[in-house]
C-alpha cells in the first residue's frame, strides 16, 4: 500500500486526486493540505466527498507532510510548487507536480515566460509526464512534471505526425476551448459566472499564453527540429473539458483513412487515447470524467489541409488522472489501476 499525500488539496485538480485515489486499491491517502481552509475538514470544503473522506486540511510544512508520505502530489500554482519540492526530493519522496514549474527543460525559457526559476537543479531530474512519449523515462523518475492541460490535447494530437514526419512542423495552429475549471479554484473576476456564462472568447492571443513554449518543447523534439506553433486558447462556458482543433499541412498526399490507419497503429495498446472512426468527431461529453483522450484526424479535401480535433477532461487527462497514471507507472503499478471505469460511473 502507498501512502499519498496530496499538497493543495482544496483546489480543483486536488478534489479529482482524491475522487481517482480513493477508489484506487493500493493507495491511502495519508495527509492533505490547503493554505486558507487547514483545520478544516476537507469534506467541508468538498461537500461531496462527506462521508467518504473527512481528512483535517493541514498546513503546508514539507518535512511533515514527507513524514506521512511515499508519494507527493504537488497541486499547487506555479512557483508555489519549487518552493517545496527540492525539501520532498531532499527527503526521498517520490513527486508528481501538476504546476508549470518542472515542465520546461531549460531555466532561461522559464524565466522569460514565468519569473527566475528558483531550482534549476533539479530540472535535470524531472521527466515531462506525457506517457504516451515518454513512458520508459517516466519509469524511473523521482520527479514528473505533469504536462499542462491545453499542451497534452496538442501533443497527442500532432505525435503521431511529428514522428512520422508526415507534416510541415512550421505550419501548426492550434486552436483550444477549455472549461473554466482550468483557471483553477482561487476567486478572479474572470471566472465569474456573469463572467464566463453564455459568453465564448479567446484569450492569450497572439503567442503569450505560457502554455506556448511547453507546446513547442515537446514537438520540437518529437519533430527532431525546433519549431513554433500558433496557438490561440478560449474559454468555454462549461465548467470541465478541453477540444482542441489543431491545423497542419501535410508534407505529402495522404487519405483520411491513411491517417487514422496510422493513428491506430501509434496508439495502438495505449488505454488511455481514443483513435476514433471515419465519420465520428470528439466531445468534451465523451471523456468528461474520464483520463481519456479521444482524437480524430482528417484531411480537409478542399484545402488539403490535415485537420486533427482532440477532446480531454482538463481534470483528468489534462491533470490528475495523468498525475495517477505517472504514479502508477513510476510505482511499478498496473497503469490504468485506479483510473478505469471513470467515465463510466463519474
Ligand atoms: N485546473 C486545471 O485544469 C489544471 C491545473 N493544473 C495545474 O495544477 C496546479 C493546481 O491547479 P488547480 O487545482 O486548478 O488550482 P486551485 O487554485 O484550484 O488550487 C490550488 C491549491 O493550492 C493551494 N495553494 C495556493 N497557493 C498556495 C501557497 N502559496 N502555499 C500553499 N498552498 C497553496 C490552494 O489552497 P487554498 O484552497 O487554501 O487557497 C489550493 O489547495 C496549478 O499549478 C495548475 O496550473 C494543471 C493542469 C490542469
Ligand atoms: C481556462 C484557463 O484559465 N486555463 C489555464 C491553464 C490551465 C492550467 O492549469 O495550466 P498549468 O497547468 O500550466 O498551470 C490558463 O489559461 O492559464
Amino acid at each position: 500500500m502507498l501512502n499519498v499525500a496530496i499538497v493543495g488539496a482544496s483546489g480543483y485538480t486536488g478534489l479529482e486526486l482524491i475522487r481517482i485515489l480513493y477508489r484506487h486499491p493500493e493507495v491511502a491517502v495519508t495527509c492533505l493540505t490547503s493554505e486558507q481552509s487547514a483545520g478544516k475538514r476537507i469534506s467541508e470544503i468538498f461537500p461531496t466527498l462527506r462521508g467518504r473522506c473527512d481528512l483535517v486540511l493541514e498546513n503546508l510544512e514539507p518535512v511533515r507532510v514527507a513524514e506521512k508520505a511515499d508519494v507527493i502530489f504537488t497541486a499547487l500554482p506555479h512557483k508555489a510548487a519549487m518552493e517545496v519540492v527540492p525539501t520532498f526530493l531532499k527527503l526521498g519522496k517520490q513527486v508528481i507536480d501538476l504546476s508549470a514549474d518542472y515542465r520546461l527543460s531549460d531555466p532561461q525559457t522559464y524565466g522569460a515566460w514565468y519569473e527566475p526559476h528558483l531550482n534549476p537543479a533539479n530540472l535535470k531530474k524531472a521527466v515531462y509526464g506525457l506517457p504516451e512519449i515518454r513512458r520508459s523515462k517516466i519509469k524511473g523518475a523521482k520527479l514528473v512534471a505533469n504536462p499542462g492541460c491545453y499542451p497534452t490535447s496538442i501533443i497527442l494530437g500532432l505525435a503521431p505526425l511529428l514522428k512520422q514526419g508526415l507534416i510541415n512542423p512550421h505550419s501548426i495552429i492550434a486552436d483550444s476551448a477549455s472549461g473554466v475549471t482550468g483557471a483553477g479554484r482561487a476567486a478572479k473576476v474572470d471566472s465569474l459566472f456573469c463572467e464566463v456564462n453564455e459568453g465564448y472568447k479567446a484569450y492569450g492571443v497572439g503567442g503569450v499564453h505560457r502554455h506556448t513554449p511547453e507546446i513547442e518543447q515537446e514537438l520540437s523534439l518529437l519533430a527532431g527540429e525546433k519549431l513554433m506553433v500558433t496557438f490561440t486558447p478560449h474559454l468555454l462556458p462549461m465548467d470541465r473539458g478541453i477540444l482542441s482543433t489543431i491545423y497542419a499541412a501535410p508534407s505529402k498526399e495522404t487519405t483520411t483513412e491513411a491517417l487514422i490507419k496510422l493513428y491506430d497503429k501509434f496508439y495502438s495498446g495505449e488505454p488511455f487515447v481514443r483513435v476514433l472512426p471515419q465519420g465520428s468527431l470528439p466531445s468534451t461529453s465523451f471523456v468528461r470524467g474520464s483520463n481519456f483522450c479521444d482524437i480524430s484526424p482528417l484531411i480537409d479535401s478542399r484545402t488539403g489541409r490535415i485537420i486533427i480535433v482532440s477532446a480531454i477532461d482538463n481534470l483528468g487527462k489534462g491533470a490528475s488522472g495523468q498525475a495517477v497514471q505517472n504514479m502508477n507507472i513510476v510505482c511499478g503499478l498496473p497503469e490504468t489501476m485506479g483510473l478505469e471505469g471513470l467515465a463510466l460511473f463519474p
